[in-house]
């Protein structure tokens, strides 16, 4: 035995006294392996006793307490999140949902925007306080240095879908909802930080997006987007709409409403957007509504009914009502006992011309390239005559060619 092993009497730090045998042949390679050992604890030779004393950063009580009590409130943090980032749970929720979220700011491109509402991003990024977009693909990150290396890497140009529209800089593309969920997902959680009602930011399949862009010379940068159910049983055909709070009260919305209709006039339908409209919603829609009616009564040479009004706009019956109620055109005949139009042409000129000028941009009919969805393949890939295809006017594009993803 090269060593004595026994209880120390004395020493209280120490448990054990080991005893060695300094003449055994082993004693060597043992104290070498002590002093290796006593270097790692210590320090020996580099640190002075006082320095290497771990004894300071011991756990006291007030210690534990302290994490017992960090540890509960984060694991109540954590049962909400979870509640809330489920979009199933989320809308059983009668209650408007606590507020999970710490994120204060969202740095998108050049801007920093404060969030209006909470919006179910993965609980580990909606416990920071700053959220990082890219641009282009909308992705989220916590971290500027992760965004950096992000934007180095991103080579999305334009939205994932097919170039519909374009006239000079402004572009629409249609997304999928099914064939690019990460990126309509991202698109709705974004949206959801701006829009009071429970939007399903994950359920994004029965979806299409229509997303609008302005090309700035390197890439085509989201402007705005509404979204709009593949088949919707009421004939919503705006289920959400957004611009950007970077970009509102510019015309933006007004455009992507005109647009909205552009489709239904092309799917020879009456739309509506989903209700309840949010209070920028019923003001855009309205302004909108009231704007288009009037022109369609200063065009109409014929008879002029809600019906006649309806086709020729795209708008269902109750909202041509709601304009003409609003443009104090409908009144009601107390003798005949039957509503009429009354008509002041100059009113209702000076209505358009007002509008014309806060939205200078306007939808092109001509400049769309589109055709309905219809199930799970759309008509522009049953039909193989080009020509059936709703023509694109000429115009000199600053970049090559519609782009599709598809
Ligand atoms: C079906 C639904 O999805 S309802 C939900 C609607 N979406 C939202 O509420 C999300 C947050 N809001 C938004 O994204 C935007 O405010 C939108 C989409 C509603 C409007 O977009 P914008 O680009 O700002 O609209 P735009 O500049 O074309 O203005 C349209 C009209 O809205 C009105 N409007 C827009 N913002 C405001 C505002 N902050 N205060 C007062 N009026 C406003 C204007 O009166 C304008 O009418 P006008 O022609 O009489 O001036």
């Amino acid at each position: 035995m090269p060593a004595e092993v026994a209880v120390s009497p004395t020493d209280t730090k120490s448990l054990l006294v080991i005893k060695f045998d300094v003449k055994s042949v082993y004693y060597e390679n043992y104290k070498k392996l002590l002093l290796d050992l006593e270097c790692e604890k210590t320090f020996v030779g580099v640190l002075t006793e006082e320095e290497a004393d771990t004894s300071l950063t011991d756990l006291t009580p007030n210690d534990t307490q302290l994490f017992d009590k960090a540890k509960s409130v984060v694991s109540r943090t954590k049962d909400v999140a979870h509640a809330f980032s489920d979009p199933v749970l989320s809308s059983q929720l009668h209650a408007p949902p606590p507020q999970p979220t710490s994120i204060r700011n969202v740095y998108f491109g050049n801007y920093r925007v404060k969030p209006w509402y909470t919006s179910p991003y993965p609980e580990e990024y909606s416990c920071s306080r700053n959220l990082y977009l890219c641009e282009s693909c909308l992705k989220y990150m916590n971290s500027d240095y992760v965004l950096q290396r992000h934007r180095m890497k991103c080579a999305w140009r334009h939205p994932p879908g097919d170039e519909i529209y374009r006239d000079q800089n402004i572009s629409v593309f249609e997304v999928d909802g099914q064939r690019q969920p990460i990126y309509c997902q991202n698109l709705c959680l974004l949206a959801k930080m701006f829009l009071q009602s429970k939007i399903l930011c994950y359920d994004v399949e029965p979806f299409l997006f229509y997303i609008m862009t302005e090309y700035d010379g390197a890439s085509c940068k989201i402007l705005g987007y509404f979204s709009k159910e593949k088949r919707s049983a009421s004939n919503y055909n705006v289920s959400c709409i957004l611009t950007l709070p970077i970009y509102q009260r510019r015309g933006y919305g007004a455009f992507l409403i005109e647009f909205s209709y552009l489709l239904s006039k092309a799917e020879r339908k009456f739309g509506s957007p989903e209700k309840p409209l949010s209070d920028l919603g019923l003001l855009s829609y309205r302004s909108y509504w009231r704007k288009r009616v009037a022109e369609t009564l200063l065009s109409m040479r014929s008879s002029v009914s809600i019906e006649n009004i309806a086709q020729a706009t795209s708008m269902v019956c109750d909202d041509v009502i709601s304009a003409l109620e609003a443009l104090s055109v409908l009144k009601y005949d107390m003798k005949k006992k039957i509503y009429v139009l009354h008509v002041d042409k100059m009113k209702l000129y000076h209505v358009c011309k007002k509008w014309d000028e806060k939205h200078p941009q306007r939808v092109k009919p001509t400049s769309l390239r589109w055709t309905p969805y219809i199930g799970e393949a759309k008509i522009s890939d049953l039909l193989l005559q080009e020509d059936i295809l709703l023509p694109l006017s000429n115009q000199n594009h600053v970049y090559e060619g519609l782009c599709s993803n598809y």
